[in-house]
């Protein structure tokens, strides 16, 4: 520990006193400028194409301005109310529409600049004929993908993590991925974050109290123990988070769902089944499917990328080995895994081997931990005889279905429902979910210099430990300014947004 060996270098090394709390390193300010920021921008802000209303948005100084040159009578409407004007070109007077228009003088707008809205009738020639009037305007240029949203976030409008939320909204597929989306937005991770940036910001204090008044000045006994303690709780529940880290990405970008069993027992027709559309050619030819074929689907409200592959089995020709192959190579990248049999041939040796050596071994491994999950699928019920089925007592826990009449998919997907719940966790409840690898690193890092801390050799590396800690921290929930990040994230956006 490094309190023992506090020594003379390091009080040297501390400089002239200071005060205890420094300014915080910049959580939740805005990073950078909006790129040209001082021109207004207008764009197109609801979706393309014919439609009952369509929404044109302005943002900059000149927004009031153009909204006057397009609108009689000339004068600015009420505040944040909706008012009935005439569209009309500025130059050549001519009418282009009737339309409602929203007037948001900045900073209480979307932005924080002065905004305009025009909501016109979304047939293409007005919508253009408005675009047209307003690039006319001087000092108006169109936006660029995502500025509207970056000004908000250059004006402190919305923190880095909001932004990532909102991108997700506009992306959100599936119900569980718009909750997660929605809490992001919320700010519910930024605030977990500023409560982390605080407790160090805390722990920082005390330290750089004790390198500034050491122990013999007028200082509150055990100040360094409150650090220790304090960076030790903090440590552990970014731990508890970092476990939970993969859950919150799965939900984003999807879970990894390989559909796997001996050749014929029906997986193709299992994937057409959950997918609702023939992605897979089905048929009575073992080793139909040799590529691995990849779906984006909606199981039970979840986001899944569910893969067909080949069935497996040894020793038939090289095309097929290579199928094999891929099979087995994605099936290690499975968070679940689909293994499938036929009901009616369970005891041919391709089941038995199949039980054996991917069943069993993927049970003993899960599923309380973060490991891979497995739901065991007896196809082809349909087959069995009808004094009900004759299974062996010896097999574990497993799902009939029949891919053929539909018999058992609606337990399928409960189970589904169940496993995916574990897999990318509940987006209703919980602490907020990480969504991005952005996200992981940053609270990776902070959790290093956490480490770096405890290990320091002296107190002046303590303190600077616990500042990059926290600009790790800053950096998650702000974006510490990085271009490239902004870069990254804004390219999400769509133009209008
Ligand atoms: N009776 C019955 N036949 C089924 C059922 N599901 C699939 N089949 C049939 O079983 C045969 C094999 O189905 P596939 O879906 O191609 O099986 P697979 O596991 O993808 O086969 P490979 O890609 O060759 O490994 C086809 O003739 C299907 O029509 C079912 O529930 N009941
Ligand atoms: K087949
Ligand atoms: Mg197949």
């Amino acid at each position: 520990m490094w309190r023992g060996l506090w020594t003379l270098a390091a009080r040297a090394a501390r400089g002239p006193c200071r005060p205890c709390v420094r300014q915080s390193s910049g959580a939740g300010a805005p990073g950078s400028g909006a790129p040209g920021s001082g021109a207004t921008i207008f764009a197109l802000s609801s979706g393309q194409g014919r439609c009952g209303i369509a929404v044109i948005r302005t943002s900059g100084p000149a927004s009031g301005h153009a909204l006057r040159s397009l609108t009689a009578p000339r004068e600015l409407p009420r505040a944040r109310s909706a008012s009935l004007r005439l569209l009309t070109d500025p130059r050549s007077g001519e009418p282009l529409d009737r339309a409602l228009v929203l007037w948001f003088p900045g900073p209480h707008s979307f932005t924080g600049e002065d905004c305009v809205e025009f909501h016109v009738h979304g047939g293409p020639a007005v919508v253009s004929g408005v675009l047209q009037a307003l690039g006319r305007v001087p000092g108006l240029r169109p936006a660029e993908a995502g500025e509207f949203t970056r000004r908000a976030f250059a004006h402190g409008k919305l923190s880095l993590t909001e932004v990532e939320g909102l991108a997700d909204l506009i992306h959100a597929e599936t119900e569980a991925q718009r909750r997660q989306a929605l809490r992001q937005l919320d700010g519910e991770l930024g605030q977990l974050c500023r409560g982390w940036a605080e407790t160090l910001t805390k722990a920082l204090a005390h330290v750089e109290a004790y390198i500034d008044f050491g122990e013999d000045d007028n200082l509150e006994e055990g100040v360094l123990e409150q650090a220790d303690s304090q960076v030790r709780e903090l440590a552990v529940a970014l731990e508890t988070h970092l476990r939970d880290a993969r859950r919150g990405q799965r939900l984003r970008s999807g879970a990894h769902v390989v559909v796997t069993g001996p050749p014929n027992a029906g997986k193709s027709s299992l994937v057409n089944l959950l997918s609702r559309k023939p992605v897979s050619i089905v048929s009575p030819e073992p080793g139909t499917t040799r590529d691995v074929l990849e779906t984006p689907v909606d199981l039970a409200g979840f986001p899944a990328l569910l893969s067909d592959t080949a069935g497996l089995r040894e020793g038939q020709g090289p095309v097929e080995q290579e199928g094999v192959r891929r099979a087995r190579e994605r099936l290690e990248q499975a968070d679940l895994i689909l293994a499938v049999l036929d009901a009616s041939d369970l005891a041919s040796p391709s089941s038995c081997d199949f039980l054996d050596t991917v069943v069993t071994p993927a049970i003993a491994r899960s599923p309380n931990g973060n490991g891979q999950r497995l739901l065991l699928v007896l196809n082809k019920s349909d087959l069995l005889p009808p004094g009900g089925p004759d299974l062996s007592p010896e097999l574990p826990p497993h799902l009939l279905l029949s891919c053929l009449t539909g018999a058992g998919l609606d337990g399928l997907l409960e189970a589904l429902r169940k496993e995916l719940a574990a897999v990318c966790g509940n987006p209703s409840t919980g602490p907020p979910l990480l969504t991005r690898a952005r996200h992981q690193h940053h609270l990776q890092a902070c959790l290093d210099a956490l480490g770096s801390y405890r290990h320091a050799p002296d107190v002046a590396l303590a303190a600077e430990a616990l500042r990059v800690a926290r600009g790790h921290l800053a950096r998650l929930h702000g974006g510490g300014g990085t271009e490239e990040v902004l870069d990254i994230i804004f390219r999400d956006f769509c133009v209008g947004k």
